[in-house]
């Protein structure tokens, strides 16, 4: 796809990745994907807006050379420097040599690592530093973890456009730019959520901090690192309530601690109902659903657990281990949002027992606030066995 404007002097000269179906291992992307990337052309000087992924140079280079003669690029621009947006970088300084690179500071650290180049002499910028292309003026907001370190949005005033990385973007591919093209917009919205809640669903703070940052901004263009280019009056003002709505303060109103496990012959899953005896002891209007792992879907456990406001997990020891679906459902653990929550581990085990150590080592390593030693118990539970499990549940509860 070949350069379109935007306004009067800006540009897009991104690609279209209409195929992409896994990003950054994390995600899974159903309608693949686009890499924007801008030219904004004053009256004296030039900049290219974030780049793109190593693999569409081509492309991209095509791209660049219909808005603009590459030679007067003045300025090479990186919001952030994931792999996505930098992939190319190395590769166009060198197409690019009047060009100076502009970045934040964690992001000239970062960016010196991924270009590794020798001369790497970037143009560091602070919040609310500007350049003047003449007739248009650039200034930097810094927007730390939205959603790297790195990140920062940049603002052209007199065009009223906002640069805004990642933030407000989504993996969704269409052959158009804009919002008020967009042909499917179901398949948008379900894109614009499944990235937020993938990318920026840990970082809600920092969101709420974004969102600050450019209220007061009369934004006409929110142009954006993936998918479809946000207008004011179409879709900007939702998707900017949406992150708004999606990055609140999440309190339960009783306190919610599921119990997930697994079990082969029943032993763990009798420990899994006395533990949440114990909680109830404690906590009596607490909300305490205990889940088979294996009889629920992954995606409901994994929002269940990250909701929680404590939760434990069972698992038997098979083969020396714990069991693979607990493994799963742990692998979901958001580690960010989940931080010092309190998680139990327990299960029973015929002779050597390393499903529960296993388990706690685990949870040491997401930085959870484990739960005394756990609980182990040999085979079928005994009446003391039992007790035990109440007494771990109500240990729990204590913790909240
Ligand atoms: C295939 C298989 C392998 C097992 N491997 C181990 C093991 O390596 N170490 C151990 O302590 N127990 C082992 N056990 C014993 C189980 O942990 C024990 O039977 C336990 O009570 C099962 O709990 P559950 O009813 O919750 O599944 C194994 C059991 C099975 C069926």
């Amino acid at each position: 796809m070949a350069a379109r404007k935007v306004t009067d002097g800006v540009m897009s000269v991104g690609i279209l990745n209409p195929i992409m179906r896994i990003f950054d291992v994390v995600m899974r992307t159903d309608y693949g994907t686009t890499y924007n990337s801008y030219v904004v052309r004053g009256r004296e000087k030039t900049a290219l807006i974030e780049t793109c992924h190593l693999t569409y140079w081509e492309q991209y280079w095509k791209n660049i050379q219909e808005a603009c003669d590459p030679a007067t690029i003045d300025y090479i621009i990186l919001n952030h420097c994931e792999p996505d947006h930098s992939g190319v970088l190395a590769k166009l300084a060198q197409h690019c040599p009047n060009a100076q690179i502009i970045c934040s500071q964690a992001g000239s650290i970062y960016l010196k690592n991924i270009t590794n180049l020798s001369d790497f002499k970037p143009r560091v910028v602070r919040d609310g530093d500007s350049i003047d292309l003449g007739g248009k003026t650039l200034r930097f907001i810094m927007a730390p973890f939205l959603h790297w370190p790195d990140s920062m949005f940049t603002w052209c005033e007199e065009d009223k456009v906002l640069f805004s990385c990642d933030f407000l973007g989504c993996h969704y591919c269409e052959p158009h730019d804009f919002d008020t093209n967009i042909v499917y917009p179901t398949k948008y919205e379900d894109a614009f959520l499944g990235y937020y809640t993938a990318i920026f669903g840990p970082f809600p703070s920092y969101v709420q901090n974004g969102l600050a940052k450019i209220k007061g901004l009369d934004i006409e263009y929110l142009c954006n690192s993936h998918g479809p280019i946000l207008t004011k009056g179409c879709r900007l003002e939702s998707a900017m309530a949406l992150y708004d709505q999606w990055s609140q303060p999440h309190h339960n109103a009783v306190k919610t601690v599921p119990v997930f496990y697994c079990s082969a012959y029943g032993n763990t899953g009798l420990a899994a109902k006395e533990i949440k005896r114990g909680i109830l002891e404690i906590i009596p209007d607490a909300k305490v659903d205990v889940y088979d792992i294996n009889e629920h879907a992954m995606g409901d456990l994994q929002a269940q657990l990250n909701r929680s406001d404590a939760f434990a997990v069972g698992s038997p020891t098979i083969n020396a281990d714990a069991v693979a679906p607990v493994w799963e459902l742990l692998s979901h653990v958001d580690a960010i949002t989940n931080k010092k929550k309190p998680a139990l581990a327990f299960g029973s085990y015929g002779w050597s027992g390393e499903a529960v150590p296993n388990l706690i080592a685990r949870m040491n390593g997401l930085k959870l606030a484990v739960c005394g030693e756990g609980l182990k118990f040999q085979f079928v539970p005994s009446e003391s066995d039992l007790e035990r499990a109440r007494e771990a549940g109500r240990e729990l509860a204590r913790m909240l």
